[in-house]
């Protein structure tokens, strides 16, 4: 998929949202753990619910890897499902890695050519030859951790440097590595007071957006600094979302939750082409 077509598939729907799914199966509804495959079922329920309502869906991997092959085999059911019926939905792996560059090759043809992602989570830490592998793959998107939207940010990602704050370094020097086209970056909603810096350094990017709902971020002040003329914005909701019942209606439940920030979202394009239109940005 192109950042055109993202582009696109966002004014179609009125949306620019990610949904999480972050499946726990402690906190899913009963009824589903005597299925066969009750991660899957839960995503497919969630997937054939919302999918007029979000762009994206973001498995974040921890979720699979801790329950062994039973969980990897869930998260290729969930890809191929969305992939083949819904092709024109963004999918992220967020799976941060990076590694030495022939570690993060084969991390790259995991995620992004085998499992057949639209875009996979980095983490910047190690540097170019951690990152290039990854954006070496043509028509896919690499999500740097920029500033992320935890408590610990504070300790590396906002330090000073010599050239400005760590994560201002990481926007900067990526953006001279090859392929970085294929960049989007990852800033936290909690973060909200940096968008406008950040958006001095990546005007054009892509941004993934965690930590509204459950983590408390405003999706308001996040689109006020950080939309840019694409929109450029992908805000994640994860446990917002999925966990908003968990009864036999938890699936029409987390519809209701994912339509009410459609609806918020929707308002909020609708104003940005206003202003555009009249010039008033
Ligand atoms: O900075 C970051 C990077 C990634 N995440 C991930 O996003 C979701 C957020 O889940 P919520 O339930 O909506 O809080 C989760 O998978 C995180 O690992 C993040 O929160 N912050």
């Amino acid at each position: 998929m192109t950042t055109e077509q993202l582009h696109a598939e966002i004014l179609r729907k009125k949306s620019f949202l990610c949904i999480g799914l972050d499946v726990d199966l402690d906190k899913i509804p009963q009824h589903l753990l005597d299925t066969e495959d009750p991660i899957f079922e839960f995503n497919k329920a969630i997937i054939d619910a919302t999918h007029d309502l979000a762009v994206a869906y973001k498995p974040n991997t921890a979720f699979y890897e801790a329950y062994g092959l039973k969980g990897w085999h869930a998260l290729e059911k969930t890809i191929n499902y969305l992939n083949q019926r819904h092709p024109e939905i963004f999918t992220i792996a967020d799976a941060k890695r990076g590694d030495i560059g022939n570690t993060s090759a084969m991390y790259a043809k995991a995620f992004l050519e085998d499992l057949a992602f639209d875009s996979v989570t980095v983490a910047p830490y190690m540097g170019r030859d951690s990152v290039e592998p990854f954006l070496a793959v043509k028509n896919k998107f690499t999500i740097l951790l920029a500033l992320t939207s935890n408590g610990g940010a504070y300790d590396f990602q906002t330090q000073k440097t010599d050239e400005g704050e760590l994560y201002k370094t990481v926007l900067k020097t990526s953006r001279t590595w090859q392929n970085s086209g294929n960049l989007m970056y990852v800033i936290g909603a909690t973060k909200a007071e940096y968008f406008s810096e950040v958006r001095r350094i990546v005007p054009d990017s892509f941004l993934l957006v965690p930590g509204v709902g459950a983590q408390g971020g405003s999706l308001k002040e996040v689109c006020r600094y950080g939309m840019n003329d694409i929109i450029g914005l992908l805000v994640n909701s994860s446990r917002g979302i999925i966990y908003a019942g968990n009864g036999e209606d938890f699936a029409e439940m987390a519809r209701a939750e994912a339509y009410t920030m459609q609806q918020e979202m929707c308002e909020i394009i609708i104003d940005s082409q206003l202003s555009k239109a009249l010039d008033i940005r």
